[in-house]
């Protein structure tokens, strides 16, 4: 079975616009375990633009089913997983200055400095997943790594489904074959949503986890609007 992580990452930067604690990071963190949620992702990013490191701390007491850490392991970020521990660490090589993350990792060029932080984490007993495109020789240079998972990064599949290219499902189902066959976890992630997740999920053997935030944040947006200008329209036209 396939495990729904809910990256909140959104409700931070949300909640990061108006200064104060609406909404509020670690309710929102409850509440999506609450109605499900299998885990949840959050991406501390170095500027802390949405999540703050101190909120990677008030949520480890609070997320009871998986809890999956995500970022760039510069030395800030492999000091604050190390003390929070969570379940999963998810190591993406994304730029500082990068409006989300835009690239796996090259697994061959950092060999030696992911073989090296991935002991690390695992040595603290922190499960680790690595951020990859879907290539063959990436998938390989995966594994030599010694990560217990691979993250595909979705973007170039959810794009290209979006315009009906549903051949591009292809270089996933492929990598995801490999990496079963070389014994890696296989998660998924980046711009999934309603309209491509079971497209994917039907062509991805073995997949153990997708974490959504972005689609799945807008997607509450949508859903939840009439019901919210409903309930404030009967509050303004109650007669008291
Ligand atoms: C690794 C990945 O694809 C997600 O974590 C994504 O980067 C979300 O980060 P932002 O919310 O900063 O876009
Ligand atoms: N690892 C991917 C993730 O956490 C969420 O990505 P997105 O759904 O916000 O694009």
């Amino acid at each position: 079975m396939t495990k729904l992580s809910v990256n909140i990452n959104k409700i931070a930067t949300l909640r990061n616009s108006r200064g104060g604690n609406v909404p509020n990071v670690v309710q929102f963190a409850k509440d999506v375990q609450r109605f499900g949620a299998e885990g949840v992702t959050i991406h501390p990013r170095p500027d802390e633009r949405h999540i703050r490191y101190q909120d990677a701390h008030d949520l480890k007491s609070e997320v009871y089913t998986e809890y999956n850490i995500e970022g760039n392991p510069v030395e800030s970020f492999v000091e604050l997983v190390l003390n929070v521990k969570p379940t999963q660490v998810t190591l993406v090589p994304d730029a500082v200055d990068a409006i989300t993350s835009n690239a796996g990792w090259d697994t061959i060029k950092n060999k030696d400095f992911l073989v090296d932080v991935i002991k690390e984490f695992q040595q603290n007993g922190i499960r680790t997943s690595i951020f990859v495109d879907p290539v063959l020789g990436q998938i390989e240079g995966a594994k030599a790594t010694g990560t217990d998972r691979i993250e595909l990064y979705t973007e170039a599949f959810a794009h290209q489904y979006s315009l009906g290219n549903t051949a591009a499902i292809k270089p996933y189902a492929d990598s995801a074959i490999l990496a079963s066959n070389l014994n890696l976890g296989i998660n998924a992630g980046h711009d999934l949503s309603l309209d491509n997740i079971e497209y994917f999920k039907k062509n991805i053997p073995g997949l153990l986890e997708v974490s959504i935030g972005h689609a799945l944040i807008a997607e509450s947006l949508y859903l939840g609007v009439e019901n919210v200008v409903q309930m404030y329209l009967r509050k303004l036209k109650s007669q008291f």
